[in-house]
């Protein structure tokens, strides 16, 4: 069996109180087994970490991957205009092949900034599965449902096949949920019969929710309700795991009916902040004990899909929100990115921290940078000061995807050549 030891690197647990202190970490096959001291001859293979971080790999709990395609093509609008005008029509000249592209050049991005596991939510899940099967990497896979048009349950049935296929493929590193959209998209029978199926199959749902406050006055003047009572009402919260993604426009009621469930809300700071959307509750939510993860949301929206931008964003903002800068430490923000994120995608038994036991999905990060030196407060520097591109190596299920920020599972330059021919045909027409 193929074991692998980090030699003399700071190691950031990120469990429970735990600091950061220096020590090797021994990996066997796909699991971390030893932490502390290994003498050398336990390992086939040495990395030398004297100057690194080691880190739990970064969650980025909502992501639309082969949006991607569309980085910088269409910024500065209101939301719905994005979505309707640019986006949507964009999206509809994306073909299978397409997606796969993007949906690859997310995941390059992603190994290069750090994050070892994504949840997603978009069409063509197969082509994603795929290319999550061969880059390495781990992956939520979802396909959003959207109820706007009659499709004889294509979609439906899309849905379903994926978590056939899928849900504990790879050697494990995908699970699946169900993507019933938004409660914009999602008429209550819809979500009724959603709801049940996610009961039945003990399958969590990802569902964006009050992003805008046109959505809150849309859902009110539709149903009488805030978008959160809207799907608390229809049962989403009783059984099941839920993975709420923006849960921006949220009143002190919606949080207390938020109390106490299953999953959590995805912050998506920099998405929510360049669309105007507003700031999240998440200094409210922690206190009540709701689960709060981070995610970029897709690039076409956040522009890049960098992680260690998000947990800057969101301990700004938060600070901001209140006043207060002793909100949101740098312990915790680290902690959204990686346990907490582990809990939203309820994968925190296998991912989310350094332990012993868990699958090795973890980063090296160098701190042998003018800019990250010198070395007091370990976590500030990591929280404040690192960013994607000071990550040097990427490990997911015990295999190294990228060492010395070299790719070794993706081809990086026949990858962008690929990229930028299918981007100009997709908005050639748009
Ligand atoms: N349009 C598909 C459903 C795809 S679900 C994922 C969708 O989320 C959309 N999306 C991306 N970013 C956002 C956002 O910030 N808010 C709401 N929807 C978004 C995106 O356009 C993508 O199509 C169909 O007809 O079957
Ligand atoms: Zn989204």
């Amino acid at each position: 069996m193929m074991r692998l030891k980090i030699e003399n690197a700071w190691l950031v647990t990120m469990e429970g109180e735990d600091s950061p202190y220096k020590g090797d970490l021994l990996i066997e096959q796909d699991r971390i087994i030893k932490r502390g001291d290994c003498s050398a001859n336990e390992a086939d293979e040495v990395i030398d970490g004297t100057g690194f971080a080691v880190l739990p790999g970064l969650i980025n709990t909502h992501q639309h991957s082969p949006m991607s395609l569309l980085r910088a093509y269409s910024d500065d609008l209101k939301l719905m205009d994005w979505l309707d005008q640019k986006i949507l029509p964009a999206e509809a000249n994306m073909t299978e092949e397409d997606i796969r592209a993007g949906a690859r050049l997310a995941m390059a991005e992603m190994i290069k900034s750090g994050t070892t596991t994504f949840a997603d939510m978009y069409i063509h899940m197969n082509a994603i599965a795929e290319t999550v099967e061969e880059v390495g990497i781990r992956a939520s896979l979802t396909r959003g449902l959207v109820f706007h048009e009659p499709d004889g349950g294509v979609r439906m049935a899309e849905a379903l096949d994926l978590i056939d296929q899928w849900h504990g493929k790879a050697e494990g590193r995908i699970t699946t949920m169900f993507g019933p959209h938004a409660p914009y998209t999602c008429p209550p029978d819809a979500l009724r019969q959603v709801i049940r199926l996610a009961e039945e199959r003990d399958i969590p749902i990802h569902i964006h929710l009050a992003e805008t406050v046109e959505e809150v006055s849309t859902i009110r003047q539709k149903y009488g309700q805030t978008p959160t009572e809207y799907l608390h009402a229809l049962g989403l919260f009783d059984q099941c795991h839920v993975l709420l993604a923006h849960g921006v426009h949220l009143s002190e009621s919606d949080i207390q009916l938020l109390k106490g469930m299953q999953g959590g809300v995805s912050h998506n700071p920099v998405s929510n902040l360049k669309l105007g959307c507003g700031i999240a509750p998440v200094h409210k939510l922690q206190q009540e004990g709701v689960n709060v993860g981070l995610g970029t949301d897709g690039a076409g929206s956040a522009t890049t899909l960098d992680m260690f931008e998000e947990m800057k964003a969101a301990t700004w903002m938060q600070k901001l929100q209140y006043g207060d800068p002793t909100i949101l430490p740098a312990k915790e923000v680290l902690k959204m990115a990686t346990i907490h994120g582990a809990k939203l995608l309820r994968l925190d038994h296998e991912i989310g921290t350094l332990s012993p036991g868990k699958k090795a999905d973890l980063i090296l990060i160098n701190l042998n940078k003018p800019h990250l030196t010198p070395l007091h407060q370990l976590e500030s520097l990591l929280a404040y000061g690192v960013s994607g591109a000071d990550v040097d190596t990427t490990i997911v299920n015990g295999k190294i995807l990228m060492r010395n920020r070299k790719l070794l599972t993706i081809d990086e330059k026949v990858l962008l050549r690929d990229v930028q021919i299918r981007a100009e045909r997709i908005v050639q027409s748009v």
